[in-house]
């Protein structure tokens, strides 16, 4: 961890508060009060249970959300102007692919929204189809693909872009074990390659601790970061690691760290 000390600081967030109002008129503080720096090139994670307000950071920091209090600062510039800039690249829960396009033609979408050339999105849908292992299925529909092959295709599209910081919500989550434990893999190769900021939001602590530099554990009622847990397993993480004596201390020190609430 103290090589990313050195690094670069990316995403500064001062004193950051977005509060809600419920269906009564009563406000619920979805956050409150988080400070919190993320290096340029971290892999970072967002954890907790159902409520802490993981969403509502991740789409402060995506300039989805206005915040109520403080501030989010991306390479010294506000949300908008990197999302003007078109710098996020997103992957949701549930892959948002469109069923009338070929998986080529879904990967290129935001390539054609950006006015390139069809010579130069051809050519990055395919670099990036590859890279997801999808070569082969360019000219396949969405529905005549697994849900993690639709996952493959979101993660390329999201990739395609070139972004500056890849925001991912819950991206695994509806998958199975198996296909979650390769596209994993898959997703720590091409970080590796890419060296991208990416911010992770998860509930499940092994997740985390597998994929993350660090995890930012947030506890709920009001939203809060309760703390910062450093993942110092060595890289490139490997399936076995999950065996380690280690692996299942961090998973215990992250579980440890809950306040109100558990995952
Ligand atoms: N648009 C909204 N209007 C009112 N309340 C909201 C809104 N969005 C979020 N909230 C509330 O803010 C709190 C934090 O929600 P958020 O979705 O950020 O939590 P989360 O940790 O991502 O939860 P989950 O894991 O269930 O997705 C919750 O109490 C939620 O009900």
């Amino acid at each position: 961890m103290s090589e990313l000390k050195e690094r670069e600081v990316e995403i500064q967030i001062r004193d950051l508060g977005v509060t809600f109002k419920d269906n009564a008129g009563n406000d619920v503080k979805a956050l409150t009060g988080v400070n919190l720096d993320i290096c340029k090139g971290e892999f970072i994670s967002l954890l907790g249970p159902s409520g802490c307000g993981k969403t509502t950071l991740l789409r402060t920091i995506a300039d989805l959300q206005e915040p109520t209090e403080g501030t989010v600062r991306i390479s010294g510039m506000t949300p908008k102007e990197i999302r003007l800039q078109q710098k996020f690249g997103f992957v949701f829960q549930q892959p948002v692919l469109f069923d009338w396009r070929t998986v080529k033609k879904n990967v290129e979408l935001p390539l054609e929204i950006m006015y390139q050339s069809k010579e130069d999105r051809s050519k990055r849908a395919d670099e990036m189809l590859e890279m997801v292992g999808l070569k082969g299925f360019a000219n396949h529909f969405p529905n005549q693909l697994s849900g993690g092959m639709q996952q493959r295709v979101n993660i390329a599209r999201a990739f395609g872009i070139r972004p500056e910081l890849l925001l991912m919500d819950e991206p695994f989550s509806a998958l199975d074990e198996f296909t979650k434990e390769k596209l994993h893999e898959d997703l720590l190769r091409i970080w590796r390659q890419t060296n991208k900021t990416v911010v992770f939001v998860t509930h499940n602590i092994q997740e985390a601790v597998f994929l993350s530099d660090r995890i930012c554990v947030l506890s709920p009622h009001p939203g809060r970061l309760s703390a910062v847990v450093d993942v110092d397993l060595p890289r490139p993480r490997t399936l076995e690691m999950k065996e380690s004596e280690h692996f299942n201390e961090l998973v215990y020190e992250v579980r440890g760290k809950f306040e109100g609430g558990s995952v």
